[in-house]
């Protein structure tokens, strides 16, 4: 993403070539982006959409560079579940609503338990397909900790599947991606999934 300034507001400074962009799409659309209540609309969806790719300006992996080797013993499955989070999908930049649920069977270091949550966001907020978010964030983890075992499943509604196309509202797609142990090992699998609650 190109480097975004800041107005005397605070605020990022929206350039105009992207202003023109979303005029054209409300005009498009049938509307008349010169009315009261969509003169400012382009200005505030362009700086909605900073937020929602925030994911770019973020190097996931750094949040996973602290580590805790002294955790008292403890080498069993740590578990985050039913994270909640929003996407987009980089087809229809539809939104994507869900939960992940991340685990990992640590070897010799954990990690504060919120940068899970951290590496989530660092790549939910991006244009994305659900499969690649799932793949990254196991990766992540998997690459940075050097766990013993990395289970990722991820279960979101696809706003181009509900407000548009098929119209199939309430159906969730379902993902995961195992590594190490909980692939290898059928007992770890089963006992991280019913962690899970799956
Ligand atoms: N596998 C996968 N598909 C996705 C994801 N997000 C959206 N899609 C699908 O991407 C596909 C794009 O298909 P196209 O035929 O190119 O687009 P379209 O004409 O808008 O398709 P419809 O959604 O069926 O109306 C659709 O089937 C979407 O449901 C995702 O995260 N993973
Ligand atoms: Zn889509």
């Amino acid at each position: 993403m190109t480097k975004v300034e800041l107005g005397a507001d605070g605020k990022p400074v929206v350039p105009g070539p992207v202003l023109d962009a979303v005029r054209t799409l409300i005009e498009w659309a049938g509307d008349d982006p010169a009315r009261e209540g969509l003169v400012d609309t382009p200005r505030r969806v362009a700086r909605a959409w900073l937020e929602y790719c925030q994911g770019y300006e973020d190097d996931p992996a750094v949040h996973l560079s602290r580590t805790f080797e002294e955790v008292g013993g403890y080498d069993e499955i740590v578990l985050l579940r039913d994270i909640p989070f929003q996407s987009h999908c980089e087809h229809h930049m539809a939104p994507i609503t869900g939960k992940a649920s991340i685990a990992y069977l640590p070897r010799d270091r954990v990690v504060g338990i919120s940068k899970l949550a951290r590496v989530l966001n660092g790549f939910a907020r991006r244009l994305q397909v659900q499969e690649r978010l799932t793949a990254e964030v196991a990766k992540c983890i998997w690459d940075n900790l050097h766990p013993q075992g990395v289970a990722v499943v991820i279960d979101a509604q696809h706003g181009c599947m509900t407000g548009r196309g098929v119209r199939t509202p309430g159906v969730g797609m379902v993902t995961s991606r195992l590594l190490g142990c909980f692939l290898d090992d059928e007992r770890s699998r089963k006992e991280v999934l019913s962690l899970m609650g799956y």
